[in-house]
């Protein structure tokens, strides 16, 4: 069996420290290396006392963090909708009505062009220091679609999302309930092989996504047919999502951007994360959510990129990390860990997100001496993964 030793580590952040102070739950070891045994982290500790491998890595000064995980995208679709933002960005606000557009282009997509599209997607995300990513199905909306929405999404992915209700569909705009229904059997039954999740857009303050009653409806649905439970709430004004979140025991509700004090309550209260979206806020040009308020709360925090057509056209978790320090009062170590740790465990996955031995290598290195350039140095491509052997810096020197 084949050891990699990484070396020449400025810093390597863990994120397996504990307690209340966010620096130091990054877990950072200073002058640190780690070997990897077939893609698992076999040892860590001081460079010093490293053991002898069959490679060597050198890193160059360099510093090392857990990858990244995308606990929220929606990468399966086809189409663009590039006029619709440079639209908005003249004034004209963002309501989900755009989703039919994707659904028309993803229905009228062939398998091998979804998969083509797919592929790159997952590329440009994993490519940025990316590893687990979650997506989600929604822009096919009738049986058929849907499916095969999920099946290519299992083919890169575990973690997969039924998102049916993600809007009502034109066709069955007068007839909302028939499509609940469909969504709660016939189109469940298709789709649950292939996913872990179910998660649904409640906004009532868009006429094309779905009131408090109706996501409960799938959402319940969803858990009876063995689905884990995710939430869009509270993206687009004030409404019920969160709550139903919690109430439901939902993983994770996201967006969290128009809360009360009871919503915030309820999360503190509760078990589900909030992941919270900047790319939507800044690609929408909405009020950012208040991740300090929910923080300062108790409530445990994620971040994700929300990769859409619609309202973030990014797969840059480094852009959110970064929106999430200057924008809504995050520090940047709390924010580091959002887009790693806590993200993992709004998937329910101890083996992602952080750096320990025994756990497979998801490992991302910044070209920076230390963590805090990624806040720092905004839109600036620091971070690559590390995959198997290979060192991603052409710089970084190896041998045997
Ligand atoms: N809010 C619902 N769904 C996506 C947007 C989808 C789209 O507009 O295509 C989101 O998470 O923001
Ligand atoms: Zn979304």
């Amino acid at each position: 069996m084949s050891a990699v030793l990484h070396t020449g580590l400025a810093e390597l952040v863990t994120c397996t420290g504990e307690g209340p102070d966010p620096v130091e739950r990054l877990g950072v070891l200073p002058d640190a290396a780690l070997v990897v045994r077939e893609g698992v982290v076999d040892w860590i500790g001081p460079v010093a006392e490293a053991p002898v491998a069959d490679e060597r890595v050198d890193h160059g000064g360099r510093s090392m963090i857990p990858a990244f995980v995308d606990s929220h995208s929606h990468l399966v679709f086809a189409g663009d909708r590039s006029a619709e933002f440079t639209a908005r960005m003249a004034g004209i606000p963002y309501d989900g009505g755009g989703i039919a557009t994707t659904m028309t282009a993803t229905r009228a997509a062939s398998e091998g062009e979804l998969r083509a599209l797919l592929a790159a997607r997952v590329a440009e995300l994993r490519g940025q220091g990316s590893d687990l990513v979650e997506i989600k199905t929604g822009y096919g909306l009738d049986v058929a679609t849907e499916t095969r929405a999920a099946r290519l999404a299992a083919e890169v992915t575990d973690e997969v999302t039924f998102l049916g209700a993600h809007v009502v569909p034109p066709e069955y705009r007068d007839r909302r309930a028939d499509y609940v229904e469909l969504v709660t059997g016939p189109m469940l039954d298709s789709v649950a092989p292939y996913a872990r999740w179910v998660d649904v857009f409640c906004e009532p303050n868009s006429p094309h996504s779905f009131t408090g009653e109706e996501s409960r409806e799938v959402l319940e649905a969803g858990r009876r047919a063995g689905l884990g439970l995710r939430v869009h709430g509270n993206q687009l004004g004030p409404g019920p999502g969160v709550r139903l979140a919690v109430e439901l025991g939902a993983a994770s509700v996201d967006h969290c951007t128009f809360l009360d004090d009871a919503d915030v309550d309820a999360l503190a209260g509760g078990d589900t994360i909030a992941t919270l979206l900047p790319g939507v806020e800044f690609s929408t040009r909405s009020p950012y959510p208040d991740a300090r308020r929910l923080l300062d709360a108790g409530v445990r925090v994620a971040l994700a990129t929300d990769c859409n057509p619609g309202t973030c056209y990014s797969s840059s978790m480094p852009l959110m990390i970064a929106l999430a320090v200057r924008e809504m009062g995050m520090h940047p170590a709390e924010a580091l860990y959002a887009a790693t740790a806590t993200a993992a465990d709004s998937l329910h996955r101890t083996d992602a997100g952080r750096i320990r031995v025994g756990a497979p290598a998801l490992l991302t290195v910044l070209d920076a001496p230390s963590w805090e350039h990624l806040a720092y140095r905004p839109g600036v491509p620091l971070s690559r993964p590390v995959t198997g052997a290979d060192s991603p810096w052409p710089s970084s020197r190896r041998s045997a």
